[in-house]
């Protein structure tokens, strides 16, 4: 066990798991078995006679092993940690924090949701003169400036009422709608004021616009005339309001000083590329840099409300560990989300990206960065740990002292400068300081990039979760966001930068293998659709490609398939989920193998090619159709969008489905010949089940659409034919 202290009381401790010992002996034996299996294909390359079979599958299984390699180097050395926040220094010595909020569109993420999310890191067991929180809005809408303004009335008594009940649920909408506390009269008055803001914030979004009734302070009146007939999301200047003030603002009694709250909307034109979340992300550095240049910030995304007051404090125990702070860029808390379904039949929980491979990744440079719940130091933006890359001006320099009040007009008047659509030109900005651009997951490269640099980072879990936000429910936006993920990691996996070249280079292998898991997604999709389609069609055709039951490489074939399998499934429980979740999982990874990352790849492809664009498309987080979130509920698939993502789905499943009765009719006349295809195609078939059904039993909106179907029927018998000629 490896201890950290601090003047003799520890910190932190770090305690490998277990089981990485067997992952590593197991390793041992599946490398032998992938080498067997190359030989056998090679060896049946020089041989057969079918052309077009054997490197297909040659290529898919080498993409498998190399796969399963980055994988074992995730498992290579798990970790689990804990810290004492107990130890730390007295708060009076705590650094400062800004915390950075982004949000991006008030109909696909309802103000009320950013409201929420701000007040519950505003109410942070944390000195509030020392937080300030910065909402970065890239919709530039006034409505969410409204909906701040009402956060930060609000917050006059919703801080002090947390504090003194030491409530810990700190999203008044969690708070309110939740039944383990005690309804006393105060809390009772306080629902009622909420309920009274949130139906002013939601009227005011229904309607469009801000009307001038609504406005009950003053001293913002004049704001809302900023949004004049030009100003529209892609074209605007830049807005920076700061609507509560450390410095003077306190609740009514005067006894709670509130922290301060700062709206920032950039400047944007349409001539001027802005980098979605990467680009305002990096404003925000900026504009905190001018106003508060607190050492530490954190990140979240809109719909992530804090569901921990004390996680700060956890995090501190490693960015203010003498012994590692020099070097550590981040402290990274895993992403959970509120209302998933039982069995989470889209897995969208992302346990395996969110979790289990974080703790492999903590065992060695520390866990990558995903966008949301993490803890910076400032200067980790501003190159490497031992060489400091000067901003272009002084006063972003992450080490100054800022003596200024927020409110001074010099400091105004330089950070909506900072906040301009053009400042980043002929500067570092996105290249080698802050966010880096030129990927769709800004957060997975950025911090990609730090390790590269030599920055450390490290996982945090504590018990009760630290930030809950919201996973899309329903298939079509899990499978949408997927592709933006693959894109994105496409961009950069084959680029300069890519982590099995630059990473190996700048990481070592290891590290380098493990960040080219995901980075390589994308193929994922070529394994997944040839032996979706090619032993099935083959066998349609009376031919054979896999070994038969009594050929001793058949049982090669059932190890390795079964040894993956069950490291998967060991990890996956050992991590605290369920076998049905684990089912599920194993089945949306091939769904997302051959809707979200085939199509990904095509459209990037069409990209490089200058045939279409693609952009960052947020996912919704405000659902209102019933029926689906029933079906939802219910754990009842819902393909129903037009969309044409779904149709290698469909085609693989009926084109399996075929497979296995013909298959089946023909083992009644050549007996064991074709084992390994029959069970191919039946895992398939039994993976598929919803999918049949939705083709052919349902009658809801769910169902998938004729058109899919239609479609699919053609590819299926095109394919078949097409096998006929290849296979002459
Ligand atoms: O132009 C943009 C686009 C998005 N966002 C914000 O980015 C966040 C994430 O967007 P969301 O639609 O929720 O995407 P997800 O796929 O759920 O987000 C995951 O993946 C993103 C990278 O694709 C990361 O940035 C996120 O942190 C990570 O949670 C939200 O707060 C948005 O408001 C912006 O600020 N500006
Ligand atoms: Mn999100």
């Amino acid at each position: 066990m490896e201890k950290h202290s601090v003047g003799g009381t520890t910190l932190h401790t770090c305690h490998p798991c277990r089981r990485s010992i067997l992952h590593r002996i197991y390793a041992v034996i599946h490398i032998c078995g992938v080498v067997a299996l190359m030989y056998h294909h090679v060896n049946s390359f020089l041989t057969a006679k079918t052309s077009l079979v054997t490197p297909l599958l040659l290529l898919s299984d080498v993409v498998l092993a190399f796969m399963w390699a980055t994988s074992a180097s995730i498992r290579f050395n798990q970790v689990h940690r804990s810290e004492y926040p107990e130890k730390l220094a007295k708060p009076e010595d705590f650094p400062k924090l800004d915390v950075f909020i982004c949000t991006a569109d008030p109909y696909k993420e309802p103000p009320i949701m950013v409201v929420n999310t701000a007040l519950s890191v505003m109410a942070f067991d944390y000195p509030p003169n020392k937080i300030s929180v910065y909402v970065s809005d890239d919709g530039g809408s006034s409505l969410t400036l409204f909906a701040l303004m009402e956060a930060a009335k609000f917050s006059k008594h919703w801080l002090p009422f947390c504090k003194k009940n030491n409530v810990q649920d700190r999203s008044p909408e969690v708070y309110f709608s939740s039944n383990s506390h005690t309804w006393d009269e105060e809390a009772k008055n306080l629902k009622m004021i909420y309920d009274d803001m949130k139906s002013r914030v939601e009227h005011v979004v229904d309607s469009g616009k801000v009307d001038a009734e609504f406005i009950t302070c003053d001293h913002f009146r004049g704001v809302f005339e900023l949004w004049t007939h030009t100003f529209t999301r892609h074209e605007h200047p830049a807005i920076i309001q700061v609507l509560q003030n450390s410095e003077i603002d306190t609740d009514d009694t005067k006894q709670y000083t509130m922290p301060n709250l700062i709206y920032v909307s950039r400047e944007k034109s349409k001539a001027v590329p802005h980098h979605y979340k990467g680009g305002a992300l990096n404003t925000l550095l900026r504009v905190s840099a001018v106003m508060t240049n607190s050492p530490v910030i954190l990140t979240l995304d809109c719909d992530m409300y804090s569901n921990n007051p004390s996680t700060p404090l956890r995090a501190l125990c490693y960015l203010e560990d003498p012994k590692i702070k020099s070097s550590l860029a981040f402290v990274q808390f895993p992403q959970k989300f509120q209302g998933i379904s039982k069995n989470d039949i889209y897995a969208c929980e992302y346990k395996r990206l969110f979790e289990i491979n974080m703790i492999g990744f903590d065992g060695q440079m520390g866990p990558c960065h995903v966008g949301t719940g993490c803890f910076f130091h400032r200067r980790a933006f501003y190159g490497p740990p031992s060489n400091l890359i000067e901003p272009e001006i002084d006063e972003l320099n992450p080490n100054r002292n800022v003596n200024n009040s927020i409110k001074d007009q010099n400091v105004l008047a330089l950070a909506h400068s900072v906040a301009g659509c053009n400042y980043e030109h002929n500067t570092y900005w996105g290249s080698k300081t802050g966010f880096r651009y030129g990927s769709l997951v800004e957060d997975y490269y950025t911090g990609y990039r730090l390790h590269c640099e030599g920055w450390r980072s490290k996982f945090c879990i504590p018990k009760r979760i630290a930030f809950c936000g919201d996973a899309p429910k329903s298939l079509i936006d899990v499978v949408s966001q997927q592709k933006r993920w693959a894109i994105g990691l496409l961009e950069f996996s084959i680029s300069r930068y890519s982590p099995i070249t630059y990473g190996v280079k700048h990481m070592g292998l290891l590290m380098g293998l493990c960040y080219s898991q995901n980075a390589f997604w994308v193929s994922w999709s070529i394994p997944l659709l040839v032996y979706g389609f090619l032993p099935q069609i083959v066998l349609i055709h009376g031919v054979s490609v896999f070994p038969k039951a009594s050929n001793p490489w058949f049982w090669l074939y059932i190890f390795l398939f079964l040894g993956a399998y069950a490291q998967d499934l060991v990890d996956f429980v050992l991590e605290g989920g369920s076998y049905r979740g684990w089912w599920n999982d194993q089945r949306m990874w091939m769904i997302r193998g051959i809707t979200s990352f085939f199509s990904g790849l095509i459209e990037f492809t069409l990209k490089t090619l200058n045939l279409s664009t693609h952009g960052f498309n947020v996912t919704s987080k405000a659902n209102d159709n019933e029926e689906q979130i029933k079906r939802y509920e219910q754990e009842i698939f819902d393909f129903g969008s037009p969309s044409l993502i779904f149709l290698t789905m469909t085609t693989v499943a009926i084109v399996n489905l075929i497979a296995l009765v013909w298959g089946l009719y023909c083992v009644f006349t050549s007996g064991e010949a074709l084992v390994l295809e029959l069970m191919l195609a039946s895992f398939v078939v039994v993976n598929c089940l919803p999918i049949y059904e939705a083709m052919a039993l349902r009658k809801d909106e769910g169902k998938l659409p004729k058109r899919t179907c239609f479609l699919a029927w053609i590819l299926t018998f095109v394919l078949i034919v097409s096998g006929y000629f290849f296979l002459k």
